[in-house]
């Protein structure tokens, strides 16, 4: 086995996914879907069920063929080539061993195309098994292993014939938490000591956050944002895409300009991240408020962990001394460091090394009244009488934290829950 490649910086895409199409009966499973992936890459396609992540996997093996559009694999177009003239290894979510046969020549079943002598067919099964940590299981049927220990040879498998694309469609999700954990790690640091550029299908975020180099998230049939597992978490660019991956606070509110939202009666101070492109979002860059009020609908977004929570006095002091508190008819809860939302302690759970509180807002807002948002405090920095259910309190959220996102009513994406506010 090899060690891991480095490879020049501007090295040519290994990968190259051209406006793809897949039609089924007149339904549209991918919408011009273009991708570029770098050798030795691990991407990973996340999204809900449906979105496309399995039909756009299955073209790139030429399992299922497009309907339009172009796939080029080193260099070569690969889009109208049959799976065995093209040049991968593939694991399914079913494992798909053949059960009559020993694990020894499950793993071989491939190599015997090869013309490999016996000898050399052997050695190369043992270099597997040693390579899959399970050197001693080659006599065993199938059957006779953990359904972790079945995966781990559906990979030694689909590696034995050295390809030079790995691909996984949900390689995980059979197995039990405990067991993905593992093998999660485990394929991660053999695609990086192989350097084997993978991708793998997954509709589970956490999953995508800790293995992929980059995330392609996509949702009805198109990409909704390429990027590392930390772009992606810290600046997404769609309320999809901030909904879908990790929890995040999204509440209803009106687009002013490129600084400011309304929430109800508040005004609410932002910063616009450079990569959000808020002309793609449907709004106005930096030209007061917008013509048609149509497009003014929007979702103030931020993540449970960025806020803090403050003495209401403290928040009015900070307030009243802030010379940039806006003037104007709308309440000042806002500064140009950060907003102050005020509410009430609904629940609050122990994760381990932090509570999440879910909080009811007070506001004025029609649209928020029944809407609580959630704010994780580090266990060391939890002071007990906040965590009670009914304490009232003041929400600190940094101004940089908060980010704002198109509303359109059609979103397909769950809307944050409603709940009863304690009286
Ligand atoms: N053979 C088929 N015939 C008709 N429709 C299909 C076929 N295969 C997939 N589809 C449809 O295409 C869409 C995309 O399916 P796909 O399997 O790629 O989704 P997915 O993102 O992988 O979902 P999941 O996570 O549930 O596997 C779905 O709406 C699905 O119903």
């Amino acid at each position: 086995m090899t060690a891991q490649i480095q490879r020049p910086l501007s090295a040519p895409p290994y990968l190259q996914i051209k406006k793809l199409w897949k039609h089924y009966s007149g339904f549209a499973a991918l919408k011009e879907v273009s991708l570029e992936i770098k050798e030795g890459e691990f991407v990973c396609f996340l999204g809900p069920s449906g979105c496309g992540k399995t039909t756009l996997l299955r073209a790139i093996a030429g399992l299922d063929l497009q309907s339009k559009g172009q796939i080029w694999q080193g260099g070569r177009d690969v889009s109208l080539l049959p799976p065995e003239q093209r040049d991968f290894g593939i694991v399914f979510q079913s494992y798909a061993l053949f059960p009559n046969l020993t694990v020894a020549n499950n793993i071989a079943y491939g190599l015997r195309s090869l013309k490999l002598d016996k000898n050399q067919i052997q050695k190369k099964v043992r270099e597997l098994l040693h390579t899959i940590g399970l050197p001693d299981v080659g006599e065993k049927y199938p059957s006779q292993l953990s359904g972790g220990q079945q995966q781990r040879i559906a990979l030694a498998r689909a590696l034995a014939t050295e390809p030079s694309l790995l691909l996984l469609d949900e390689p995980l999700s059979a197995l039990d938490a405990r067991v993905r954990l593992h093998l999660r790690q485990e394929i991660r640091s053999l695609q990086q000591k192989l350097g084997i550029t993978t991708i793998m299908v997954t509709h589970d975020q956490e999953e995508a956050l800790t293995m992929a180099d980059r995330i392609v998230v996509m949702n009805h049939g198109i990409i909704e944002q390429v990027g590392t597992p930390e772009e992606i978490y810290q600046r997404p660019n769609s309320a999809f895409v901030a909904n879908f991956v990790g929890t995040m606070n999204l509440l209803p509110c009106h687009y002013l300009n490129s600084k400011q939202v309304r929430m109800g009666s508040e005004l609410v101070h932002y910063k616009l991240h450079h990569n959000t492109a808020h002309q793609t979002l449907g709004f106005e860059l930096n030209h007061g408020p917008v013509q048609k009020p149509q497009k003014s609908k929007a979702w103030l977004a931020f993540r449970p962990e960025v806020a803090e929570l403050v003495p209401f006095n403290h928040a009015q002091t900070d307030l009243d001394h802030e010379s940039a508190a806006p003037k104007s008819a709308l309440k000042p809860h806002s500064n140009a460091q950060a907003h102050y939302f005020q509410g009430q302690v609904l629940q609050s759970e122990f994760m381990g090394s932090f509570f999440r509180l879910k909080i009811a807002l007070h506001t004025n807002h029609a649209e928020l009244v029944q809407q609580p948002i959630h704010v994780d405090i580090a266990v060391q920095q939890a002071n007990l009488d906040c965590l009670t259910v009914g304490h009232r309190l003041t929400i600190k959220v940094p101004v940089d934290q908060i980010q704002v996102y198109e509303r359109n009513d059609s979103t397909p994406f769950k809307q944050p829950q409603s709940v009863e506010v304690a009286a």
